[in-house]
């Protein structure tokens, strides 16, 4: 494991021209990986020791510049590149990924605090997303539509319309800290797969295991120019890369950051995947035990830093005191620690994201709700809580902890449970549990949220299912397919003939 601001990668290895001579990781530029002119570093912080982890260069708008210009160059080249040659070169980045995976998955424990086995989980999860890309990629992309004139009044048949997608152009990847290797590459790759180049800003705390990622592409070969990571923080060169005039499509994910992305961004289109307040809806006739197991596992993995994370509990009055102690009986076995350890709860990434669950809970306190265990925390770490008694008046009803704190409101029915989920401004996903899978499907269909899982906590996976966010969760829809097609645009070309072409024979 890394010691506190040492480059992971070892002399003679695979990775080892990544760490500049002074220790800083380099950014990734044309081909190569490079120092910044700035001379300046960007320290990513270990939420666990809350020590230095690691350093990487702050880029230079200037930097940023010589991306887009070397990406626009690379661009058509790679666009003209036959789609089995751009899934070949896809597979060989997996493979290299699933080959060299521990500095990626250490850099995940150091910089995210993500338990040991959830980190590897995330690069073995990453290297089949991208082998499904190429593999989806080489059959959707080689497919068109052909439509004649004949079907609309008043034409003849002398009109042939070959539909096919085309590239974007340059696409710009913005992913999150909670999965800066997994949600990095389901924009990178289907960018890559459909013809695109690529420019990706990582998460500052992320930013060590993405360019261990990008090393996997650069030594798959992918010609110099077509993936280029800048990094630096998103508060000094987000708004410089999102208004880039050459940045031809923005895929983001992360929080309220997005909607200032979607205000500024200029013409071009967006894929956002923005915060949740995912509601569990557990019925009167629900099985409680699986409701239950469902409940802790989707509220508490990872700390419950995931968009999907089971954000709050919208429970029937007649089951809640039983859901509610098996609930408790889930979260008494979780162990809380280090990532090292493989902890089930682990620091949460920063001292401002714990303060801020921290203000949840104290004011949800204040306003009357009960701690069902107390409240601790030491530095970042939060221990487990289940907050009960949750009413309206509460933030704790509406906003996202992004943290292991799940709140229960007890309802008296299933209709004030959806006006619950439907009056919340984030609309990402949604759950419900009932035995009566008819009832499912009339409550799924009133839950206004982009997915609802029946009998089953929120997730975004299996990654090739689509995954989109309705309100401020979201524009356009991830998930493998929709990914292909949201970073490619439709182009016809009309083939015009003098005589109709059913006049022959
Ligand atoms: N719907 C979904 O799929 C998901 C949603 N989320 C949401 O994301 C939030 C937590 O993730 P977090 O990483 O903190 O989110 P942020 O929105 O803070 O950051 C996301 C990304 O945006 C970058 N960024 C910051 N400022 C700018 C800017 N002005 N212009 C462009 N990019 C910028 C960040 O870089 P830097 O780190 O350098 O600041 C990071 O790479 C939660 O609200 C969560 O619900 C998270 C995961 C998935
Ligand atoms: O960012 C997130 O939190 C994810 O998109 C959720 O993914 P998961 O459901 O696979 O954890």
């Amino acid at each position: 494991m890394a010691t506190d601001a040492q480059p992971i990668a070892r002399a003679g290895g695979f990775y080892e021209e990544l760490p500049a001579g002074c220790g800083a990781y380099k950014f990734y530029l044309d081909g190569a990986w490079r120092e910044s002119s700035s001379g300046k570093q960007v320290s990513i912080s270990n939420p666990t020791t809350q020590g230095v982890a690691f350093r990487v260069q702050a880029c230079t708008p200037a930097e940023v510049d010589l991306m887009f210009e070397a990406a626009k160059a690379a661009q058509k080249p790679w666009a003209r590149t036959p789609l089995w040659k751009r899934a070949q070169a896809l597979h060989a980045a997996a493979r290299l990924m699933r080959e060299h995976p521990q500095p990626i998955a250490d850099a995940l424990v150091a910089e995210v605090a993500k338990p040991r086995k959830d980190s590897m989980a995330e690069v073995i999860r990453s290297a089949d997303l991208i082998d499904y890309t190429a593999e989806e990629g080489v059959r959707y992309l080689g497919e068109g539509k052909l439509l004649t004139s004949d079907s609309f009044p008043g034409n003849e048949r002398n009109k042939l319309c070959l539909e096919s997608r085309v590239p974007l152009g340059v696409v710009l990847c913005i992913p999150p800290f909670n999965y800066p290797v997994n949600l990095a590459v389901s924009k990178i790759a289907p960018a890559l797969m459909a013809g695109n180049a690529v420019v990706i800003k990582p998460p500052t705390q992320g930013s060590v295991a993405a360019i261990h990622m990008i090393q996997c592409f650069h030594r798959a070969g992918l010609p110099p120019g077509v993936i280029n990571l800048a990094t630096g923080r998103g508060s000094e060169i987000g708004d410089y890369l999102t208004t880039h005039s050459s940045a031809g499509c923005i895929s983001f994910t992360g929080g309220d950051t997005g909607i200032a992305i979607c205000k500024k961004a200029s013409m071009v289109p967006l894929q956002m995947e923005l915060g949740g307040k995912d509601v569990c809806i557990v019925c009167a006739d629900a099985d409680i035990a699986l409701a239950a197991r469902s409940i802790v596992k989707g509220a508490f993995s990872y700390s419950g830093q995931r968009c999907t994370a089971v954000k709050i509990v919208l429970v029937e009055n007649a089951v809640a005191e039983e859901l509610v102690d098996q609930v408790l009986e889930g979260v008494r076995q979780l162990t809380v620690g280090s990532p090292e350890d493989d902890a089930s709860i682990t620091p949460v990434i920063s001292k401002s994201s714990a303060d801020f669950i921290e203000s949840l809970v104290h004011d949800a306190r204040a306003k009357g709700a009960r701690l069902r265990m107390d409240y601790r925390r030491e530095g970042n770490l939060i221990w487990p809580l289940v907050v009960d008694d949750v009413t309206e008046g509460m933030r704790l009803a509406w906003e996202e902890p992004f943290g292991p704190v799940l709140p229960v409101m007890r309802v008296e029915g299933v209709e004030q449970a959806v006006a619950h989920c439907n009056a919340s401004e984030l609309a990402l996903q949604g759950c419900v549990f009932t035995r009566d899978v008819e009832r499912a499907v009339r409550i799924s269909d009133a839950m206004e949220t982009g997915s609802v899982q029946i009998n089953a906590a929120p997730a975004r996976g299996p990654d090739h299912f689509p995954f989109q966010g309705f309100r401020a969760s979201g524009i356009g829809s991830q998930g493998i397919r929709n990914s292909l097609q949201m970073m490619t645009k439709v182009k016809s070309t009309v083939i015009n003939l003098a005589t109709p072409s059913y006049t022959m024979g």
